[in-house]
């Protein structure tokens, strides 16, 4: 039993899912700082918690052939047959209902940018496109941008600027935290017929585009910082963070090696949830 429940909770990929929440967090609470809508915490938090897991689980059912050939996703619940597809499908089909129907309750713009999160997620980077493009990263990193997003609609009553900036932001960063990984998991991506950067294009290439979206992301990042927050000191973190993210990026370009990129990937996660934790102050 405790077994089941603990297969069930590794669906929901946990420290993914609280990144994404905490982004969806901050988007709000910043809104809501010039003066925004009433304080929905609890709704915000609650509704976008049950869409990605939802989307999540959902993904996970779909991906369970995949997963039960690469080596690094072989354990998981459903790849080993621990759990059976319709335990998750229940679970993620309820998650999602619940969520995306709380979504567009509370609110309907921002209900509408979480199915469009949900949307991105499921149905064009998992089942349409992650099979057949290294692209697709571009559509998943689109659905991660999507809770800040959210988070600002909410509280503001808008989908503007600087909900934008931040899901681009959230776009950009997507080649540090991904491509570092792919590089390391080549073979196993690979394996498993799904097309990633560095097996379609080369390590040099990609290298170069993680650099590149590197400095990208730091660049957006900081700039909607220096907008945001209100303490000089905020910023200045901000912006050493941004530096030692750039570095490291730089470091991947002239000294690549498996350890260098780990350490990137790493970094990249410590930095998203920094630099928007910053951006309240
Ligand atoms: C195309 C989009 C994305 C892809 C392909 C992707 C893929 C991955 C992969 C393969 C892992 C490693 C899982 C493992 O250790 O087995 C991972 C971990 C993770 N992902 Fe993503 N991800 C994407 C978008 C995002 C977004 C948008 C966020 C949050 C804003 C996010 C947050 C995380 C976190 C926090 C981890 C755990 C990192 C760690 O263990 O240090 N991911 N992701
Ligand atoms: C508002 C809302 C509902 C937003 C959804 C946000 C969300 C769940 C984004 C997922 C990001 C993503 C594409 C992860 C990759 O999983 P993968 O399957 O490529 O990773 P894996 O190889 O580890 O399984």
């Amino acid at each position: 039993m405790l077994q089941k429940v603990r297969d069930l909770w590794s669906l929901i990929k946990c420290k993914q899912t609280f990144l994404l929440l905490f982004t969806g967090l901050v988007g709000y609470a910043s809104g809501l700082k010039g003066g925004g809508g009433p304080a929905l915490y609890g709704g915000l938090l609650g509704s976008l918690f049950l869409a990605i897991s939802g989307t999540t689980v959902l993904n996970m059912v779909y991906d369970r052939d995949i997963d039960a050939v690469m080596p690094r996703t072989r354990h998981r619940p459903l790849a080993a047959g621990r759990l059976r597809p319709w335990e998750a499908v229940l679970l993620g089909g309820a998650m999602s209902a619940a969520g995306l129907g709380w979504a567009l309750a509370l609110d309907l713009r921002y209900g509408l940018v979480v199915l469009a999160g949900w949307l991105l997620d499921l149905v064009v980077y998992t089942v349409w496109l992650k099979r057949r493009t290294p692209w697709s990263v571009i559509w998943g990193g689109l659905s991660g941008g999507m809770p800040v997003l959210a988070g600002r609609a909410l509280a503001t009553g808008q989908v503007e600027v600087i909900g934008l900036l931040l899901a681009l932001a959230v776009l950009l960063w997507i080649p540090t935290h991904i491509m570092t990984f792919s590089i390391k998991y080549a073979a196993d991506y690979a394996a498993a017929g799904v097309p990633v950067f560095p097996n379609v294009y080369g390590l040099r290439t990609t290298q170069v585009a993680i650099s590149l979206s590197t400095v990208l992301a730091a660049a957006v990042m900081t700039g909607v910082t220096w907008q945001l927050a209100e303490h000089l000191g905020a910023v200045a973190v901000a912006s050493a963070l941004a530096m030692v993210l750039v570095g490291l990026g730089a470091n991947a370009l002239i000294r690549p090696s498996v350890q260098v990129n780990l350490r990137l990937f790493k970094f990249a996660s410590v930095y998203m949830v920094s630099a928007m934790a910053l951006m309240l102050l």
